[in-house]
């Protein structure tokens, strides 16, 4: 057989459009799909056009960009504007992780083998330990670093010299970081969810890149359904094409995405089991809420930054669920979308 299934198998067991990768086959496809230029990143045009001036800006007078901080849900793109403004910038990129640096001489390596005005792009930034996240200080500010020369008493601490370079921070938290690091990034770019639209653009690029012939109501469908979520997008995309493979011609058409995405539970909504289980448990088990995270996530069995970082952000943007001080509240739409009757009150203070 010469259909391709990726992680086909898997499905039962792992969630359709979770907007993490799901595996390593994943991550080389979204490589290959992935815009290189700013002029293919579709949407974000808020983030796109701020970058557009400061890097000509830069390019024209031959300096480091500002430092950039990205941040927003899963997906949305971080990581793919990372290696475009390296590539606009005409300079190397070099990438790691917060979690990855787990000591200072792990950072001072990497900043002193930087070029001039190369990008360093660190990922899931707000997981940078303090004591690494005190020597990117200097670094930012005056491409500078103190680094402790010896040991016991004939230590001593000297100053080096870097290259200057624009760091590129990207993070689906930007509540959780540091204050002191915040206000070092002078260009600041939230992702937002992506409207079905400039998906449809999205997946029409890539089932073309795909080899995937389909019709622009079937990308349509498929955009409609990935939860504002290039990602997802893609991947339903994967989906519904072995599906038109197996079940039909080939052809994507709406007729064919609406089946295939049923199958894969994907509602017309664009949730999955896991948003459902989420929204039917605020609404049968806390009656609508409020309720706090914590029992929302011993009630679904889910992490509760899996819910606050991937399953939530949706939710709430699409006005289905309310983060509240005194916890969550579903709204009159989630009632609606899952057929139960809502509270009196609720009636009342909604129509
Ligand atoms: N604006 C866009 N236009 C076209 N395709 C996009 C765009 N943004 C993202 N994509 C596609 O979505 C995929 C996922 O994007 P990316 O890996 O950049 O997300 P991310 O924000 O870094 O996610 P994470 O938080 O999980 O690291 C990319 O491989 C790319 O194909
Ligand atoms: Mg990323």
């Amino acid at each position: 057989m010469s259909i391709q299934t990726d992680d086909f198998g898997s499905i039962p067991a792992q969630r359709v459009v979770s907007a993490a990768p799901t595996s390593p086959n994943e991550e080389a496809i979204e490589r290959a799909l992935r815009p290189k230029w700013l002029d293919e990143y579709v949407g974000q045009s808020k983030a796109r056009e701020q970058l557009e001036i400061f890097i000509s800006a830069a390019k024209k007078r031959s300096e480091a960009l500002d430092h950039v901080l990205l941040f927003g849900p899963p997906g949305l793109g971080k990581t793919t504007l990372s290696h475009i403004i390296a590539a606009e910038l005409g300079v190397n990129l070099r990438q790691t992780s917060g979690p990855v640096l787990e000591k200072p001489k792990d950072l001072a390596a990497i900043l002193t083998n930087l070029e001039k005005n190369d990008v360093l792009f660190i990922d899931e930034i707000h997981r940078l330990s303090p004591v690494v996240e005190e020597i990117l200080y200097p670094a930012l500010e005056d491409y500078q670093i103190d680094i402790m020369i010896g040991e016991g008493p004939a230590a001593r601490s000297i100053k080096l010299d870097l290259q200057p370079f624009t760091l590129v921070g990207a993070t689906t938290r930007a509540g959780m970081l540091t204050n002191p690091l915040r206000d070092r990034f002078g260009i600041v770019a939230r992702l937002e969810f992506y409207t079905p639209a400039e998906l449809q653009r999205i997946v029409t690029r890539s089932a073309s890149l795909l080899n995937a012939p389909m019709d622009p109501d079937g990308a349509l469908e498929i955009a409609r359904r990935s939860r504002g979520t290039p990602r997802i997008a893609n991947r339903l995309l994967r989906r519904v094409r072995d599906y038109a493979d197996v079940k039909g011609n080939g052809q994507i058409s709406k007729g064919i995405a609406d089946k295939a995405l049923a199958m894969l539970d994907v509602d017309p909504q664009g949730f999955d089991l896991m948003d459902r289980k989420l929204l039917e448990a605020v609404v049968h088990r806390f009656d609508g809420g409020p309720v706090g995270l914590d029992n929302v996530a011993a009630a679904i069995g889910e992490e509760r930054d899996t819910i606050e970082d991937v399953i939530e952000p949706y939710l709430i943007q699409q006005g289905f669920l309310q983060r509240t001080p005194r916890g969550r509240i579903a709204t009159l739409a989630a009632f609606r979308h899952l057929g139960v009757a809502p509270p009196k009150s609720m009636g009342d203070l909604f129509e």
